[in-house]
């Protein structure tokens, strides 16, 4: 059992809702994953979110759900791979009592494993690797400022980066 929540961010394709749920698993504790948490709250789902509200209509609702989440105790959240963009949600991220978690993902292995996926919004588009190649660039201080710990999943298992996030918080 673990008192203190675990907040996963990343890039998309970093495996936070995988990892999430397989972690919340081992630890015993509840699974929250903010995309789902923002789909069930709208009724309608990320990609339809994105189509009448925009990208900032999701940032919005995106924000109000981190306010909530980065709040519980004992959980782990999988978060959005944007939901470091905004200055708010850093704070809200940094000064929340759980540990943060970067899934670093080298580019190369976020495009393998996205490419077939539709659901998301920002990778409809005729070059996704250059898309997350730009989103790394803007995004990875943002992840390195908020987090507490870096674990790299490039080559491993979900199972195996199970395993060293649990070394790491038991630190
Ligand atoms: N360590 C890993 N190795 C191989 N495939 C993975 C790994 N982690 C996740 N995946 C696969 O990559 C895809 C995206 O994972 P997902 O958990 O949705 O990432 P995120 O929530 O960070 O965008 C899924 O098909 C998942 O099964
Ligand atoms: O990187 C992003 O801006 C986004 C990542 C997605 O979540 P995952 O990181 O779980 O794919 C989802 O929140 C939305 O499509 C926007
Ligand atoms: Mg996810």
């Amino acid at each position: 059992m673990i008192k203190t929540s675990i907040f996963l961010v990343g890039p998309m394709g970093a495996g936070k809702s995988t990892i999430g749920r397989l972690l919340s698993k081992a630890l015993d504790v509840e699974f929250k994953d903010s995309d789902r948490e923002i789909e069930a709250r709208t009724g309608a789902d990320i990609p339809w979110i994105f189509d009448v509200e925009g990208e900032e209509g999701f940032r919005d609702r995106e924000s109000a759900m981190l306010e909530e989440l980065t709040q519980q105790n004992g959980i782990v959240l999988a978060t959005g791979g944007g939901a470091v963009l905004r200055e708010k949600n850093r704070r809200m991220l940094l000064q929340s009592t759980g540990a943060v978690i970067y899934l670093y993902t080298s580019v190369e292995q976020q495009l393998a494993r996205t490419f077939r996926d539709k659901r998301r919004p920002l990778l409809q588009n005729e070059n996704p690797q250059a898309v997350l190649a730009n989103l790394m660039k803007i995004r990875d201080p943002l992840y390195r400022e908020v987090s507490d710990y870096i674990i790299t999943t490039d080559n491993k298992i979900p199972r195996t980066v199970v395993n060293e996030i649990c070394r790491v918080i038991q630190q």
